[in-house]
């Protein structure tokens, strides 16, 4: 029975502490008080109602959320933010680094102790102030909190896809002009979804890998016994790496993509890595083996087949004793079926209904399939837009096929699509 490990969850549990709901400006100074704004005077009326028109203006503009205010980062309004590097993969995809115009000494996303902690999934909305569209994207999680992130530094890897309207305007900006962006919006809570349990398979395409690393790093900071396996499917090799020549006659050991069609491992010592790539290998010289990282390339006839997949499931959890209770039937958290409806973004997550068993947490280990559509429908089912919002839809694909080949897997993993 895989009891909790109650201080590696503190981190975590904290952020359940009442008054820290996300968007909630906990910092906002009280500015109008009506008694210090009314002045001793012989003429009271008059001041009273000056006071109260200045107090009226004054409290207009410190809790409206479209006020002048709110400069950083929030989920009313857009703020500006200056493109600080651009980097790019291939000719379509590049990963960029924006820094706030008004910095936040304390940005909530970051912070284990803020209520976006247990949201390890977060995005933001860009603005295309053109055609007046917004599209969601993801932050890279920081490589470690450090002085430059605490000031508000966001990195995004963006591919430009066809004739998109927002990836390509993002695409065509160079360093020096400025990005609109509100948010943080937040996904699923895996916190809760992964109780007890211990695995987390992420099977990614392109840039799908990004809530991946999102979810990695929060779930091995938070728990001492997790094991992350990170499954990285991407076009070209320049995704990953560079292509600098070699003299070499036959594959070194660094060039996976000339090994043939099975996937291969990432490790700490890749070569001439690509900024995305550069902070995996980063992740996995600090986890170790608690982190697993495999990469196939399209372009070289690479791609995951069922058989990975389910020995990816296999591996993450091998050791780890499934976890107490994990068949909540009314669950909204561990259900599966229950899930059909569910949207990804999910700032109220519901709560766990399995029935309680003592001295340990329910959880399942999580699969999540994060990507392009076509990529989420082959490997875990189409999502299905539904009452205006895009939800899970039934299981399907080759995950619904590991769940129907093997009732194990199905009973002890939840299946996500981002
Ligand atoms: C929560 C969330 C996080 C996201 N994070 C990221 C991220 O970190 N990086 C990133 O690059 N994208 C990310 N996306 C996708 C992003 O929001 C846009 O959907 C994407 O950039 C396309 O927008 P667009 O305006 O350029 O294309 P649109 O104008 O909306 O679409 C134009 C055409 O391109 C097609 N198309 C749209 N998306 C794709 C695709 N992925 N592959 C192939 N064809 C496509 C459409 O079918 C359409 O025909 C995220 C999406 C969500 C919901």
């Amino acid at each position: 029975m895989g009891l909790p490990q109650e201080p590696s969850r503190l981190v975590w549990l904290r952020s359940d502490a009442p008054g820290l709901l996300l968007g909630q400006d906990l910092e906002q100074p009280r500015l109008y008080s009506p008694k210090a704004s009314i002045p001793k005077s012989k003429r009271p009326g008059r001041f009273l109602a000056i006071g109260l028109v200045f107090g009226g203006i004054l409290y207009y503009y410190t809790t409206s959320p479209t006020s002048s205010k709110q400069t950083t980062l929030n989920s009313k309004t857009f703020v500006p933010y200056q493109i600080t590097s651009r980097e790019a993969l291939s000719p379509s995809s590049f990963v960029i680094t924006i820094t706030p115009r008004n910095p936040d000494p304390n940005p909530p996303y970051l912070l284990p102790s803020s209520s976006g902690w247990r949201h390890p999934l977060w995005s933001v909305e860009f603005k295309q102030p053109e055609v007046q569209i917004s599209r969601h994207y993801t932050p890279l999680p920081p490589s470690q909190i450090s002085e430059e992130d605490r000031s508000g530094v966001l990195r995004f890897y963006i591919r430009a896809v066809g004739d998109g309207e927002m990836s390509n305007y993002l695409c065509r900006l160079r360093v020096g002009q400025d990005v609109w962006l509100r948010g943080p919006h937040v996904g699923f809570d895996l916190v809760n979804r992964l109780g007890a349990s211990k695995g987390i398979v992420f099977l990614a395409g392109g840039t799908g890998i990004v809530p991946g690393m999102q979810a990695a790093q929060v779930a091995l900071d938070g728990y001492q016994d997790t094991s992350v396996s990170l499954l990285w499917a991407v076009r070209s090799r320049r995704e990953v790496q560079g292509t600098k020549p070699t003299s070499s006659a036959g594959p070194c050991w660094w060039e996976f993509w000339k090994k043939g069609g099975e996937p291969t491992e990432l490790g700490v010592n890749i070569r001439d890595p690509g900024p995305v790539a550069r902070q995996l290998a980063e992740m996995k010289a600090k986890y170790g083996s608690r982190i697993d990282v495999q990469v196939v390339v399209d372009e070289e006839g690479s791609s995951f087949s069922l058989e990975n997949i389910r020995k990816a499931l296999v591996r993450t959890t091998e050791g780890h004793q499934p976890s107490a209770s994990v068949t909540g039937a009314r669950c909204f958290l561990h259900n599966q079926k229950l899930h059909e409806e569910a949207s990804e973004f999910e700032s109220d997550s519901p709560p766990c209904s399995c029935a309680p068993t003592e001295g340990a947490l329910p959880g399942k280990n999580l699969f999540i399939v994060s990507g392009p559509d076509g990529f989420v429908s082959h490997y875990a089912g189409p999502k299905v837009w539904q009452g205006g919002k895009h939800t899970q839809g039934p299981l399907g694909g080759v995950a619904g096929q590991i769940q129907s080949l093997e009732p194990r897997l199905a009973s002890e993993w939840l299946v996500l699509k981002l």
